[in-house]
């Protein structure tokens, strides 16, 4: 999907909403389990209550990876179920030298067909690139992650400012607008306006709302630019908003409600 197509998704559906497969078979209501493949029985029923309330689905690759095989399958059907014209990520966050990076690249994007793939940028330029050369594919490069551990080295001081500011400015260099986004957690509300800042046209990625307890409002207030330019993903606040027969009413009605409030906010600008 191209950045054109996305922003007209977002400004058609009032949404800049991403719905976070991380489908836990620990988690998912028991009178599933006994189906030939309860996790994407699960995702199915989850993608059929929210799909017209969202632009994007990111699907957690390490819930599917830790079944094996099986989970690799419950992906590869849960990635071919999603509505075309909805964006579809995997959160893979890979990384490696130019030529395995190439075959993470070719795995998620054309053996998957998914439109992005999440980028850990730490191995450096010949890491990343190769994520950049498919045609209206996107790299979503880890940025300011959500987790307390963003202290440890995102978040040093060096002589140049904080150093994942520098990673994202060298980053962005890399590629462009239109085929790289950037991770920024919700729960580094305080940092977004800065970030804001130095990157004006990228699309970021925001997971951190719900469960991690980040702001959807103060996240949007400083984020948001004219082709809104953010993509807040929640997971276990919607997939698992109810744990019975109702499970996917229950997740229709968490979409909801961020979706509403997420209206009220593109309508503002
Ligand atoms: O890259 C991500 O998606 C990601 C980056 C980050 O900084 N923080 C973060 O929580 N995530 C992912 O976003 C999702 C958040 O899930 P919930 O906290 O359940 O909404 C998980 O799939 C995380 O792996």
């Amino acid at each position: 999907m191209n950045r054109q197509e996305l922003v007209n998704l977002i400004r058609e559906r009032k949404s800049y909403l991403c719905v976070g497969l991380d489908t836990d078979i620990q988690k998912i209501p028991k009178h599933l389990l006994s189906l030939p493949d309860p996790i994407f029985a699960f995702n199915k029923a989850i993608i059929d209550a929210t799909k017209d309330l969202c632009v994007s689905y990111k699907i957690n690759t390490a819930f599917y990876e830790c079944q094996g095989i099986r989970g690799w399958e419950s992906l590869q059907r849960t990635v071919e179920y999603i509505p075309k014209g909805i964006f579809t990520i995997a959160d893979a966050k890979r990384g490696d030298i130019g030529n395995t990076s190439t075959y993470y690249a070719k795995t998620f994007f054309d053996t998957y067909g998914f439109d992005s793939v999440t980028v850990a940028p730490y191995m450096g330029r010949d890491s990343v690139t190769p994520f950049l050369g498919f045609s209206e594919k996107w790299a979503i490069v880890l940025g300011l992650t959500s987790n307390e551990g963003s202290q440890d080295f995102q978040q040093l001081q060096t002589s140049e400012g904080l150093l994942y500011e520098q990673v994202m400015k060298t980053t962005a260099s890399w590629g462009s607008p239109d085929n790289m986004m950037f991770v920024v957690g919700a729960t580094q509300a305080d940092s977004i306006a800065a970030i804001r800042r130095i990157l004006p046209d990228h699309f970021f990625l925001v997971p951190g709302v719900g469960a991690q307890g980040g702001s959807l409002k103060e996240i949007s207030e400083k984020g948001l630019n004219k082709d809104a330019g953010l993509l807040v993903n929640a997971s276990r606040a919607i997939i698992y908003a109810g744990n019975d027969e109702r499970f996917a009413e229950d997740a229709r009605e968490a979409a909801k409600a961020y979706q509403a409030e997420m209206a009220e906010y593109l309508s503002a600008l």
